[in-house]
Order: structure tokens, then sequence, then C-alpha cells
């Protein structure tokens, strides 16, 4: 098997006595597509930037391409792309300035790649001339996608890129990030809130929950596999089912029950006893199960 490019083991973090990571291993292998989600504060964005060295950790181990980050060489800071939550932008430049100042710095930047992206996303003479700091959030959302793309990264790592964009711009940056990115083999780890974007680039999910990556694997296989099992708690109550994530009573008798491997043996439970029910679900109704 191929070496993760990206690599966490007991990744711990705490702010002030709160922990957010804790003790979290994850692998990230290359040309994965993964979508990691979880509710607000889950840590997604700690998470990202614990990985990258952006943000010290408490405790554990990371390596990024084989190296300890926090002590990356400049050629494996060349290998990553990053789109940050919150806009790094350099505010008192225009937008052309501080490409150019990125161009500078890194030896792979791609020119023509810049030029064609800002053309198909609206960045005329007049926008390229202006202050960042006058620009829109979803055309300072573009231009921080532009930057992270510029210098073609074999890691693309997005921490909810597409927030602050409309539906056109979403659509724009997703028909690239398939079309472009992925169809290059760019590893990409994204965060997001849109699971209808998620199902139409990511391969992979992740799902974070209490610090650790609850549940992880491929999205068909995952929603193939994601089964709610119903029935009155008499007959459920010593049932054990494999890859349970989840096991709920309600006031009426019946419990419900999560699981992430429905296998052939409870598919046949369910055929044989009536009292029983079997239902898929969504991507969303995973969601909401496995980060409750
Ligand atoms: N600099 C900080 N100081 C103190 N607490 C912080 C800091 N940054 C994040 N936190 C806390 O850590 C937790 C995780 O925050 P984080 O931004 O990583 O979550 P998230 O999953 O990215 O959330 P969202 O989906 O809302 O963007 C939250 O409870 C947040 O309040």
């Amino acid at each position: 098997m191929t070496a993760p490019i990206l690599q966490a083991s007991s990744l711990t973090k705490h702010f002030g006595g709160q922990p957010v990571l804790n003790a979290l291993d994850w692998q990230v292998r290359p040309g994965q597509v993964i979508g990691l989600l979880g509710r607000n504060g889950a840590g997604k964005s700690t998470l990202l930037e614990c990985l990258l060295g952006l943000r010290e950790r408490d405790g554990g181990t990371v390596t990024v391409f084989g190296e300890t980050v926090g002590d990356l060489s400049p050629a494996t800071r060349a290998r990553i792309g990053y789109v940050p939550q919150a806009s790094d932008l350099f505010e008192w430049m225009t937008a052309q300035q501080m490409l150019a100042y990125f161009a500078a710095l890194y030896p792979r930047w791609n020119g023509a790649r810049v030029a064609q992206l800002l053309a198909r996303w609206g960045f005329d003479a007049l926008m390229c001339g202006k202050p960042i700091s006058k620009l829109s959030g979803g055309e300072k959302q573009r231009l921080s996608i532009i930057r992270a793309l510029a210098h073609d990264p074999e890691l693309l790592v997005l921490d909810e890129p597409v927030s602050a964009l409309d539906p056109v711009g979403r659509r724009e940056f997703l028909r690239e990030l398939v079309d472009d990115v992925i169809g290059r083999g760019t590893t990409v780890v994204f965060s997001t809130h849109i699971l209808s974007d998620l199902e139409r680039v990511a391969l992979d999910v992740a799902f974070l929950k209490d610090g650790k990556i609850a549940l992880q694997g491929g999205l068909d296989d995952l929603l193939e596999r994601a089964r709610r099992l119903s029935g009155p708690a008499a007959l459920l109550a010593s049932v054990k089912v494999d890859g349970e994530l989840r096991r709920t009573s309600t006031s009426d008798g019946l419990v419900h029950v999560i699981t992430g491997a429905a296998n052939a043996g409870l598919l046949a439970l369910a055929a044989r006893e009536p009292a029983l029910r079997l239902e898929p679900l969504s991507l969303e109704d995973l969601f909401v199960e496995v980060t409750q």
C-alpha cells in the first residue's frame, strides 16, 4: 500500500480546558478525495490547521509527505495548497499584486492556469486592480481558491471553500475541482456543510465527532451499508448489530439501531421478522445519526 500523504497519530488539541481533538488517528492516502464532516464546533478547522502545522498541537504526531509538520521543507510546503475558512489574503494589495507576490515564491507557479481561472471567475482588469479589502466575500473566496490552485499542488486542503459563493460560483468551482484538480490525481481534503456538494465531489467521507474520526469510508460504500433498524425493544434488546453506531429507545417501546455496516445476516433477520423495519439512510440521515 502507498505511504499516506497525511498521517496523524494521537493528535490532541485543547482550547483552555476544552478538548477539541482527542488522540485522533487519521491517514490520507495519495489520490484520495475526502469530505470532512462534523457539526459546528466539532473541530474541523482545528484539525485541518493542526494537520498543516498552522496551529500548535498539544500532543501526538503529524507527518505530511513523510516530514514532521512544523518542520516542513520549502519543497514540501510547495506541494500543498490551502484555502482557509477565513480570508488570509493581503487585503492592502490588489489581486494582481498579491498573485505576483506568490508567483515569486512558488517555483511551480502556473501563470497560464491563473490567467484562465481569473478570466473564468470574472476577474477582469478592473477587479484585478482593486485593493483586496474592497472585494466582496465571495470574490475574496474565489481569489483564495485561485491562489491555492496556482502552483498545481499535490495536496489541496480546503476549509469550507464555497461557503461565500453563490450557486453559480459553487457550481463553477466544483466543476474545476472535479474536472481538473481531481482529474490530475490531486489529493483533496475539504470540509463542508453542503452535503449535496460533497456528494458531487467526494469519493470518501470522514465524520469528526468527540475529537476523533468516528466513521470513514467510501461515500457509495457507506451509503450502501448504512441502515436504520427499528423494532420492539423486546425483540432488539438482545440483538447485536455489526457496525452499530447508535442505539436509541423511544417512549413507545421501540428501539432504533443505526449501523454503518449492514451485512447479509442483518438483511436476513429483517426479512424473517415482520416486526422489524430496515431502512437505508441518506447522507444527511447518516450525518445526523453519526454526529449527534
Ligand atoms: N482560538 C481559539 N480559542 C479558543 N477556542 C477555540 C479557538 N478556535 C476554535 N476554538 C473552539 O474549538 C472548537 C472547534 O472549533 P473549529 O473552528 O475547529 O470547529 P469547526 O468544526 O471548524 O466548526 P464550524 O463548522 O462551525 O466551522 C469550538 O468549540 C471553538 O469554539
